[in-house]
């Protein structure tokens, strides 16, 4: 849908998995879009200047101008790509208890893992305590994932086409590396991050190709 209200923006960082989720989606859906670099390091953060919060009262990425509104919350913008491209391939599958095992899985990477390793969480914690913190909890949220993909999973998350779980999944599945959670326990999540780390939608979603990557970080 050509947007009479003007480009599509996308407020972004590189290596944010909130933001990656919602790139990921605009890209499967095949939405046009710019990005609009926020960077969540520099000065303090720029997410956190009186400009921003007009934009995200929460003070963090992502946020989506869309058809004429500013969306926040990655789970929110998502369902509204999901509910307003509807002709572009859908994320949510037909079936009504698979749709729900696709929410689920999403509701537990976005409010019972990721949060918990969040900037302003780990700044909280403490420079000494941030990565064993961080490891903690998404080794105990990655517990419940394996356990429940191994009902759901077929090729992807649940069944086997893409859908806003694997939107979720695969940016979690970085931040794991980063805190150098030992992956082997998860061979269900790892095996939907092999499948999915070549998909064109995924690659160019990938925190190295964004345009605020900084050069030291590209793989
Ligand atoms: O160290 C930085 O570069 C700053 C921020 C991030 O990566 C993003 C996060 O806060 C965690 C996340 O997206 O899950």
């Amino acid at each position: 849908m050509a947007s009479a209200a003007g480009k599509t923006v996308l407020y972004s960082y590189w290596r944010s998995s909130c933001s990656w989720r919602v790139r990921i989606a605009l890209n499967l859906k095949e939405i046009p879009y710019e990005i609009k670099p926020v960077s969540l390091i520099k000065a303090g953060g720029e997410q956190h200047s009186n400009e921003y919060r007009e934009v995200n009262p929460m003070e963090q990425v992502p946020a989506l101008f869309i058809d004429g509104v500013t969306l926040i919350e990655s789970n929110s913008i998502m369902h509204y790509l999901e509910e307003t491209r509807t002709h572009s391939r859908p994320l949510l599958p037909g079936d009504i208890v698979k749709r729900a095992k696709v929410r689920e899985i999403c509701e537990v990477i976005t409010s019972g893992i990721q949060p918990l390793q969040n900037l302003v969480v780990l700044i909280h914690v403490g420079e000494e305590k941030k990565n064993e913190w961080a490891k903690h909890w998404i080794n105990r949220g990655f517990r419940a994932v394996e356990k429940l993909l191994g009902s759901c999973a077929g090729k992807y998350c649940v069944g086997d086409e893409i859908t806003l779980a694997d939107c979720c999944l695969i940016p979690q599945v970085f931040n794991a590396r980063r805190f150098h959670v030992d992956l082997r326990p998860f061979p269900i999540i790892l095996r939907i991050d092999r499948e999915l780390e070549t998909h064109p939608a995924f690659l160019a979603a990938h925190p190295s190709n964004q345009p605020d990557c900084p050069p030291e970080a590209h793989k």
